[in-house]
């Protein structure tokens, strides 16, 4: 039995609405809504804002697309920025954003548990310490909430190191290893190619097909390209110019082991939201043999994997590159809005507002871009509503009484 005082929880009514997680989305529509005059409550499950960027990347990492793809609504990057900024960039400028709009995060506050009680119109959210209620509530708890880690057979038995590129910093543990890096994304291109620059010896696992553009052609960003040419033309002709593109500055890569699927980039983002790997470098020391490409693994074994060409091969370590998930089901009870992947079922411009006051903010598979987007959303409706309840000036009792109320009861 637990002791009398550990089923003391707090109670916490929130006047305006409760977010949950302090990533760049959070941020945003907590931002948003207070250039409106609306407060609200952001619970973070870490000690940190953006702690994806600050704790769950490796130390190379720059945004991959131009910076004004990346702003967050209201507040631009500094203009000495370079056009990519570097993660420590990205991380000043959100601390800087959340310092402009003071933003001061509940940190240490794991959701545990979220649902909705009919009988008192009110979200109720617990963490490990408290429950806090409102009428409103913001998932932005992001698509790379956790690692995916898949069931490889024989990945247990492996004696060497294996973690995931959320757990990876830099090369430098990895100086003359054999490494295999399951996942050829982003994350597994760029591993890679850190771990060239530290002399090992990476060996990248491609059991699919998979897009690779340029990052920048004739000095422009294809990102930019693409997005500009899809002001005019149709995404199957953007597509196709995108792969002529790439063909031009990357040659063929079918030769490398990377087949490319065949639908077109942007459209395979759209429909699936798998992002084309946007090239830093990668592709260069596949072409010079330094990172090899291998075909998809049988098996681990004790000091290396099998290959289900026949091939075997020793390893001295494992880096999973193998993307991310939404934990939103673990925690969102009761819930028909999300898939059991823990993404919105209505599909992007739409997936943002659910129903009872729920609002969802970051998956839109789009980047921060599509943050922006459902920030800008979700900050005018809940507005509108606090207007309603509240009037425009914030005059009413609710609004002049103290935006977070506190009481103590007993949990059972
Ligand atoms: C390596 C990498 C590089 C990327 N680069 C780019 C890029 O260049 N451009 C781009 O547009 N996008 C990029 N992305 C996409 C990325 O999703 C966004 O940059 C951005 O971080 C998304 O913000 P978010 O707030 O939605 O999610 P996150 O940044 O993941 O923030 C979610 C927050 O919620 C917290 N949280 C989770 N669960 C709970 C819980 N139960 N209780 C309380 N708190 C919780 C987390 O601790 C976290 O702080 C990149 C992603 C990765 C992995
Ligand atoms: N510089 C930047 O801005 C960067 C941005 N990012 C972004 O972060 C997000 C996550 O990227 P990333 O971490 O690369 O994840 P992704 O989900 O994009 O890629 C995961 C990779 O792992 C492979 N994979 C998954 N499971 C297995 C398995 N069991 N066996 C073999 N292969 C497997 C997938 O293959 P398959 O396709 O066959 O499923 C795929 O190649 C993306 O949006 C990306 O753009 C990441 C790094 C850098
Ligand atoms: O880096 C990411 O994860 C992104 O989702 C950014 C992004 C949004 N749309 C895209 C289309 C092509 C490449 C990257 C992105």
């Amino acid at each position: 039995m637990s002791s009398c005082l550990e089923e003391k929880h707090s109670r916490i009514f929130v006047t305006g609405p409760i977010i949950v997680g302090a990533g760049p989305s959070g941020l945003s529509v907590a931002a948003c809504l207070s250039n409106r005059g609306v407060p609200s409550v952001i619970l973070e499950r870490t000690d940190c804002l953006a702690s994806l960027w600050q704790k769950r990347t490796y130390d190379r990492l720059k945004l991959h697309l131009p910076k004004h793809f990346c702003e967050l609504p209201l507040m631009k990057f500094p203009k000495n920025f370079p056009r990519y900024p570097s993660k420590q960039q990205f991380i000043s400028y959100v601390e800087s954003y959340a310092a402009r709009f003071n933003i001061k995060p509940v940190f240490n506050q794991t959701v545990e548990k979220a649902e909705f009680d009919v009988a008192t119109g009110l979200w109720t959210v617990k963490t490990q310490d408290a429950v806090y209620s409102s009428t409103w509530l913001v998932v932005a708890t992001g698509e790379n909430a956790e690692p995916v880690i898949p069931d490889i057979p024989g990945l247990k038995k492996f004696t060497g190191p294996v973690v995931h590129t959320s757990a990876y910093k830099s090369g430098s543990e990895f100086a003359n290893r054999k490494v295999l890096v399951v996942g050829c994304g982003n994350s597994g291109m760029e591993v890679c190619l850190d771990l060239c620059r530290y002399n090992a010896l990476p060996h990248m696992v491609v059991r699919n097909s998979v897009h690779v553009l340029p990052r920048d052609c004739f000095g422009l960003s294809s990102f930019g390209i693409a997005m500009t040419l899809l002001k005019w033309f149709p995404l199957k002709l953007v597509d196709n110019l995108l792969l002529l593109l790439a063909k031009f500055s990357l040659g063929n890569t079918d030769r490398l082991g990377l087949r490319r699927p065949k639908t077109g980039p942007i459209e395979l983002k759209n429909v699936t939201g798998k992002t084309p790997v946007l090239d830093v470098g990668a592709i260069a020391l596949i072409q010079s043999g330094q990172i090899r490409v291998t075909q998809a693994v049988k098996e681990i074994t004790r000091k290396g994997a099998k290959f289900v060409d026949g091939q075997e091969m020793e390893f001295d370590s494992i880096i999973l590159a193998t993307g991310y998930k939404s934990n939103v089901p673990d925690w969102l009870k009761d819930n028909s809005f999300f898939t059991k992947e823990g993404m919105p079922k209505t599909p992007f411009p739409n997936g943002w507002k659910g129903e009872n006051g729920l609002y969802t903010v970051g998956f839109t598979r789009r980047g921060l871009l599509g943050t922006a987007f459902d920030a800008v959303k979700i900050a005018e409706d809940i507005t509108e509503q606090w207007m309603k309840m509240n009037g425009p000036l914030g005059s009413s009792n609710i609004c002049s009484s103290p935006h977070i109320i506190h009481f103590q009861f007993n949990k059972s």
